[in-house]
């Protein structure tokens, strides 16, 4: 059976989500036009769509898998749930005003909120009782404020910068964190499923991770192996040197030269990083 699978089309998503999906062996659509992409050799089918509707698709069970924000999984109320963080597209979900305009939550009562995600805020303000008038924006919600539109934003926020050239500022507490995520539909989990799951982990395992060899006195090993366990435990194989012995280990990419400052330290030599291309754990 050929799995259905629905990547974002454009925006913050799109080329994080293809590079992904290329890594782990699939074909991608060389052209931003394609709409939909069948990779025979893979039995998969890929399908070009707005971040946004992917949950319905899924949830729906029109198609089996996709990739979106956690964020519009949520604001989507689709019947889909999230199976993998991917690592990108990580944002935070925040009010903001005029800077200095408003400082705690129970401010808004009363006021106008412009937001592209009237689900997640008006969850947010009734678990919180707070009565305000939500108002659905496409986008550019930003600028809403200064045309008298609205007295507040509820938007995605990743460096600030928009926010800052608006004259705006957040306050209160983070209303979501937000990042790329795989999603299905509960309990539709199948083989053709778990080998795409798989390949995709193993992208992921493949960027966070390095191979790391050394050469060390077997009196040593101890030492060396608390500080690099690996993920089930160092390969060891004999070395052509009376005593000594070569080890193979996966460590985190993040730490990795202090690592082998510190393998030395414990008496290891000959100390290698390798990349890793891809990886089934
Ligand atoms: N600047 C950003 N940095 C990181 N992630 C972002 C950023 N902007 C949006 N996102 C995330 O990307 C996802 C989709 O947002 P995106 O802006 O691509 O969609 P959109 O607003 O519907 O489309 P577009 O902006 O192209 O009209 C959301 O999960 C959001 O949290
Ligand atoms: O904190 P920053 O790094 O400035 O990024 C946040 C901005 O990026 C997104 O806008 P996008 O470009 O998707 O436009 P949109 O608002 O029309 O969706 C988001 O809606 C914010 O406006
Ligand atoms: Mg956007």
């Amino acid at each position: 059976m050929t799995l259905r699978i629905a990547v974002p089309n454009k925006g913050a998503l799109s080329q994080a989500a293809s590079d992904i999906l290329r890594e782990a062996g699939y074909r991608q659509r060389s052209d931003s036009k394609e709409l939909t992409l069948i990779d025979a050799d893979n039995g998969v089918e890929f399908f070009y769509l707005r971040p946004r509707d992917i949950a319905l698709y899924v949830g729906e069970g029109t198609l089996d898998v996709g990739i979106t924000g956690r964020d519009l999984l949520l604001d989507s109320g689709a019947q889909a749930i999230e199976t993998m963080q991917l690592g990108f597209g990580r944002s935070r979900f925040h009010f903001a005003g005029p800077a200095g305009r408003f400082e705690e939550l129970e401010e808004l009562a009363g006021q106008r909120i412009a937001t592209s995600y009237v689900g997640v805020v008006r969850a947010f303000l009734d678990q919180r009782g707070i009565d305000a008038t939500v108002t659905r924006l496409d986008g550019a919600v930003e600028t809403s404020i200064q045309l008298g539109v609205a007295d507040a934003i509820a938007d995605v926020v990743e460096t600030g910068s928009t926010l800052r050239a608006a004259g705006l500022a957040t306050f209160g507490e983070v209303i979501l964190e937000s990042e790329a995520v795989l999603i299905a539909r509960e309990g539709a989990e199948n083989a053709e499923f778990d080998i795409f799951r798989r390949r995709v982990e193993g992208v992921l395992v493949a960027r966070s991770y390095v191979m790391m060899d050394y050469d060390i006195e077997q009196a040593n090993l101890d030492r060396a192996t608390v500080l690099a366990p690996g993920l089930e435990g160092p390969t060891i194989s004999p070395l052509g040197k009376p005593g000594w012995v070569a080890v193979r280990v996966m460590v985190p990419r993040a730490g990795a030269q202090r690592l082998m400052d510190d393998l030395y330290g414990v008496g290891a030599r000959a100390i290698l990083l390798t990349d890793i291309h891809a990886c089934r754990l």
